[in-house]
């Protein structure tokens, strides 16, 4: 089973090297932070917090990050910094699947949002990708508020814990791809008519070039704190993605968004539980899959 301070034996720093290693790229590239819990999402959501989601593609392997709901995410590549720290110290040691869980935990704190207590370790890393299931696991953009909260509930996530957990969208940017749907050819009315012009200014374009790099901000007020603005900005029609904007509509969830719009402690509150929740799915444990040498391969082929 996961335990507190699982390697308080086999390798007494590797929570305090996590920290260190997060720190200081957040330092070099903020957004670093960002992708942090992001990933966290991504991969505890399709089917266990086993890193599968950092697996690159091989002959043999098809990876998650090929998923048209995986698109924008970035900074695969520091977190083999944060492992190659960790290998310095405890070779074969800690799992992948801890460093996502604890990379995020760490990014929350550097991003303003709560210091998530009681997060357990020893996960242990998949030997294979989910890539066909994962449009099962993570919805769309699009996808309607019914359908976002069955995902959560099947995970054990009840609606109060959904709404905190899409908080995390008061952070980091959307590209245009997931956005021009409420612009054209007419902008969606439950849009406010600032925000859908500004929109139109970041996103041009109907067809936008998926290789341009066009995204807005989710967040234009405090896009690197994980504060409650988000929550706000949905109560004033600036809700960036269908998702987002229909928690404030559906009856279920709108009562929780008017509760964390004005209480961002509350919204901290709510957001670690769920997040908790979310880092402890259905993990591989004692000798289920592998200790990764290299997040992104498994190690024999
Ligand atoms: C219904 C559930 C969700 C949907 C449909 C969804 C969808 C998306 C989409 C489409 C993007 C923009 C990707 C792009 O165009 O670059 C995004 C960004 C992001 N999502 Fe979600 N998301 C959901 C839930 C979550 C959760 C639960 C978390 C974390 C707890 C999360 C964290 C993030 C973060 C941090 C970003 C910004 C990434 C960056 O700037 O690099 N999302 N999400
Ligand atoms: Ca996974
Ligand atoms: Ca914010």
């Amino acid at each position: 089973d996961l335990g507190l301070n699982f390697y308080s034996e086999s390798c007494p720093r590797a929570e305090e090297i996590v920290k260190e290693q997060v720190t200081k790229l957040y330092q070099k590239h903020g957004n670093t932070a960002v992708s942090w819990v992001r990933n966290l999402f991504h991969d505890c959501m399709v089917k266990s917090c086993d890193a599968s989601v950092l697996l690159d593609t091989t002959s043999r392997i098809v990876s998650e990050k090929k998923s048209q709901r995986s698109f924008g995410m970035r900074n695969f590549k520091y977190i083999n910094t944060i492992k190659e720290a960790l290998e310095r110290e405890c070779p074969m040691t800690v799992s992948c699947a801890d460093i996502v869980a604890l990379s995020a935990r760490e990014a929350i704190v550097m991003l303003g949002g709560p210091y998530i207590a009681g997060m357990k370790t020893g996960r242990r890393d998949s030997r294979e990708s989910h890539i066909s299931v994962v449009d099962d696991f993570i919805p769309n953009h699009n996808d309607t508020i019914s359908l976002v909260l069955s995902r959560f509930q099947s995970v054990g996530i009840d609606v109060e814990g959904t709404v905190a957990l899409l908080g995390a969208h008061s952070v980091g940017r959307v590209h245009c791809l997931n956005i021009v749907g409420r612009l054209y050819p007419n902008v969606d009315p439950t849009l406010d008519p600032e925000y859908s012009e500004y929109l139109k200014r970041r996103c041009p374009s109907p067809q936008p070039d998926p290789q341009a790099v066009q995204y807005a901000r989710n967040d234009r007020e405090t896009p690197m704190v994980l504060d409650n603005m988000y929550y706000k900005n949905l109560r004033t029609q600036r809700g960036l993605l269908l998702v987002d904007q229909q928690l404030v509509s559906d009856p279920n969830t709108s009562p929780f968004v008017e509760k964390m719009a004005s209480d961002n402690a509350y919204f901290h509150h709510q957001f670690s539980r769920a997040l908790l929740l979310l880092s402890e799915n259905n993990p591989l444990t004692g000798d289920q899959g592998e200790i990764r040498k290299d997040c992104r391969f498994v190690n024999t082929q």
